[in-house]
């Protein structure tokens, strides 16, 4: 079988993997949600997006986020580089474009972990998508998950809570929304929207 320009087999669109977008409220459990999910099935591959944010404790270049300068996340946009990108309670955050068109073509399932605005973003320039919100179970919750971390200083979780309100609006955009009570339903119910179970 002929190679296509990127070097992949090409997978025919109708067995092709829909890009599923994971968005939800800072705090809400995205992140322990996808890491449970793929402690599982390492085979869903998440996409590692740059950002401008200063790393936390543990995170590593690479593994959580590409951690750029101002001026290197310029430079992404400026070429091209970026599926999507949004500037998300002071720092910017975009996904590349390339590693993520370069999984779907080889049929694997991708997932984006990604603010509202980018998954508007996502809708916009591939409208197969399917995008799923992420709830908390109720505000006090929220506040709660997010001041419970322990990772932001009290001015950037009030510049993430005002976030909040704004996503939660957004929440009818989504094809589907999950409401994190419990890690594993949620992870359950994720990995069979992406048909992996
Ligand atoms: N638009 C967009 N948002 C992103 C991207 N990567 C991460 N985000 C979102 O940026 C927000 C802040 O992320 P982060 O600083 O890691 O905080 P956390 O999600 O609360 O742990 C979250 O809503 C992420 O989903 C990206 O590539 N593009
Ligand atoms: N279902 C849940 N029940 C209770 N706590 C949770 C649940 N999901 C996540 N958490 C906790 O909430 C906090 C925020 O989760 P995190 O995954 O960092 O959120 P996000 O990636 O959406 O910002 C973490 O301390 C995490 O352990």
């Amino acid at each position: 079988m002929a190679a296509t320009s990127r070097g992949t087999t090409p997978v025919p669109p109708d067995v092709r993997p829909r890009l599923t977008v994971l968005s939800g409220p800072s705090g809400v459990g995205k992140s322990t949600v996808v890491a449970h999910m793929r402690k599982e099935h390492p085979e869903v591959w998440l996409s590692v997006s740059a950002t401008t944010r200063k790393p936390r404790p543990g995170e590593k270049h690479g593994v959580q986020y590409f951690f750029v300068s101002d001026d290197e996340m310029d430079k992404l946009i400026a070429n091209g580089e970026l599926l999507e990108w949004a500037e998300f309670a002071g720092n910017r955050y975009g996904t590349p474009r390339r590693a993520v068109l370069d999984r779907l073509d080889a049929g694997e399932p991708v997932l984006l972990e990604i603010d509202l605005q980018g998954a508007r973003l996502v809708r916009e320039s591939m409208p197969e998508a399917q995008l799923v919100f992420l709830a908390p179970p109720s505000w006090d919750e929220l506040v709660r998950r997010l001041t419970g971390r322990g990772t932001e200083a009290p001015e950037v979780i009030e510049r993430r809570l005002a976030a909040a309100k704004v996503e939660l609006a957004a929440e009818a955009e989504f094809d589907t929304m999950l409401v994190n009570t419990s890690v594993e339903d949620v992870a359950r119910e994720l990995l069979a929207l992406m048909k992996v179970l």
